[in-house]
């Protein structure tokens, strides 16, 4: 148990490369895209800390190139998932009754691993195998996974000092036990960071984790679970176990000693397992905990007033980066008539600069979308609208999966406020304009309100602050990142805690306190200094 009483500072936010050519960053790291692009790893699953290899294999392709193979790995069957199940709960133990500062120390020494050591390697295994640019590999990893791994010591440290008040005669304490169980940690491909904590912050808490990495995401992933180990944790707290989604998650729910659930991905992903664990209420020893933060449909709505350079900005960056598979990715716009000409012939002027390619060209800020799968998902929506009289295709609108996943950064306009991609998660390069008469704001905030089933993130654009303020009360719960003059990603941690409700999650706001409560089970405990010797009140001595 803990013996002492550690105030952790308050950390700073890692410091983004910049990656400029002629820097010995630039240099560090394209030697090591050229290393690893000649390497193919054998990956195994890590049970209880020991390589597990099952002969199930499949492929890690660079989603650019998908010819050009990173890496075969291997999946996990019933067994493997039972193994893993049985490990977590073998370190449960000794992991959740170690003093929290010793848990502090090996997530802060897997932050300055990765700050140091292994950061290129880990930039350069997110750009080829997730095809993210040089400076959208480095945001998510190393940075926003060092600030997971920084700020939740922190903040457990803050957790940890919040007890409860004790009158005279009495001592109250609060102890935030692990949860009595382990935690499945079900991670996408889009955000290392993510996949990470989703596994770190129950584990700052003292729980145990059987984590199924996204099969987009294996090479990254896997080396991060060798810098866990190498950072000194304990074998059996986390679990790696690639595979199929759905063998894994059936076992996993079946199982008495899940103890929570920690998602990010889809909303359809999260309702499945929401509802196997439903399915399976009664078997569990306790009452597991869900938090999941999955999709959206995020909006930049724009006031007459708002400078159009401004919109046209936030468009081309909140819609396009990272191919647009971010969560908060701006996926759709309310413009006012007035601004519309002005606007689009920004975002033109952008695009016609933009270059897409191979993620070793630093000169391309649009790389490929992750699989075929996704690419031909994105397509079906471009080719819907190219179909549809209610719509028209203003920019892009071309794909090619013969080397890469290639989609051209595509701008749709609609004259249907409910256009299916005005309403349904896309995940691609993809924005649909809706352009509305300037007359009609308040109306158009309210469509917007009511248009999709997600309340992820959103922006309002404008001058006008009585604007601003209608269109923070008008979409109160339409966004739990709600951006004033600004694209609506790129929520950094400890400054925007992320998350939204409605069906893009439980908002439970990752990389903070909010969340890493949701890990403890807290046993409150009341002492008697001097305990009482007779049972009376004192009124029943009177009449
Ligand atoms: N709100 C957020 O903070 C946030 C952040 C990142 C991504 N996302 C969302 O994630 C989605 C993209 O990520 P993705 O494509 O990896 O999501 P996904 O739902 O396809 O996959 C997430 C994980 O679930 C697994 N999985 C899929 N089906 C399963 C099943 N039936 N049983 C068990 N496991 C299953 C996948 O293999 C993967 O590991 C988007 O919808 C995006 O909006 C949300
Ligand atoms: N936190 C990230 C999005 C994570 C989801 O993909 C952002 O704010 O852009």
């Amino acid at each position: 148990m803990d013996n002492a009483i550690f105030s952790f500072p308050k950390p700073i936010n890692e410091p983004v490369k910049a990656y400029a050519p002629g820097s010995s960053e630039k240099s560090s790291l394209k030697k090591t895209l050229t290393q690893l692009s000649s390497e193919e790893w054998d990956i195994p699953l890590v049970i209880g800390g020991k390589e597990i290899r099952t002969g199930n294999t499949g492929k890690v392709v660079m989603p650019h190139d998908h010819h050009h193979v990173l890496a075969t790995y291997h999946k996990a069957g019933e067994k493997e998932v039972q193994m893993a199940i049985d490990a977590a709960m073998k370190a449960h133990k000794d992991w959740s009754e170690l003093p929290w500062v010793e848990r502090a120390s090996v997530m802060l020494r897997v932050a300055e691993l990765l700050s140091t050591k292994y950061r290129y390697l880990l930039n350069a295994s997110v750009m080829l195998g997730q095809s993210k640019n040089p400076f959208q590999a480095e945001i998510d990893a190393p940075c926003e996974l060092i600030d997971f791994l920084r700020f939740s010591t922190f903040y457990a440290s803050q957790v940890y000092a919040d007890q409860p008040y004790s009158e005279t005669g009495i001592l109250n304490r609060m102890e935030y036990r692990a949860l009595e169980g382990f935690v499945f940690s079900l991670t996408p491909f889009n955000f290392t960071s993510i996949a990470s904590n989703l596994n770190m912050a129950p584990a700052m808490m003292g729980n145990v984790a059987v984590w199924k990495p996204s099969t987009t995401a294996i090479h990254s992933n896997y080396l991060l679970m060798k810098v866990f180990q190498e950072a000194g944790l304990p074998d059996g707290v986390v679990n790696f176990i690639p595979g199929q989604g759905s063998v894994i998650g059936k076992v996993v729910t079946a199982s008495r000693d899940l103890g929570g659930f920690h998602f990010t991905g889809s909303t359809s992903t999260f309702n499945t397992l929401w509802r196997q664990i439903g399915e399976n209420l009664g078997n569990y020893k306790s009452y597991p905990k869900i938090v999941g933060e999955t999709g959206g449909k995020n909006f930049i709505f724009v006031h007459p007033s708002a400078p159009a350079l401004d919109v046209a900005t936030a468009i081309v960056r909140g819609a396009f980066e990272y191919q647009g598979q971010k969560c908060s990715a701006g996926s759709r716009a309310y413009i006012p008539a007035s601004l519309w000409k002005e606007v689009k012939d920004y975002v033109g002027d952008m695009l016609k600069e933009i270059k897409m390619g191979d993620v070793q060209d630093f000169t391309n800020f649009i790389n490929a979308v992750i699989d075929e799968a996704s690419f031909d998902n994105i397509m079906s929506y471009i080719n819907y609208a190219k179909q549809s009289p209610d719509a028209e295709i203003v920019f892009g609108g071309n794909g090619d999966k013969s080397v890469g996943y290639f989609v051209e950064p595509t701008v749709i306009q609609t004259t249907d406020p409910m256009f299916k991609s005005m309403v349904e998660e896309i995940f691609g390069p993809v924005i649909t304009i809706y352009v509305y008469d300037d007359a009609k704001y308040e109306e158009t905030l309210e469509l917007c309100d009511r248009t999709s089933p997600y309340g992820l993130t959103g922006s309002i654009f404008a001058r006008d602050r009585y604007a601003i303020d209608m269109a923070f009360n008008k979409l109160r719960y339409a966004a739990g990142n709600f951006y004033i003059n600004d694209k609506p990603t790129g929520a950094v941690i400890a400054q925007q805690p992320f998350g939204g409700s409605r069906a893009s999650g439980t908002n439970d706001k990752a990389g903070g306190p909010l969340n890493l409560i949701r890990w403890t089970n807290a046993r409150c405990i009341k002492e008697a200094l001097v305990p009482p010797t007779s049972y009376g009140y004192p009124f029943l001595g009177e009449k």
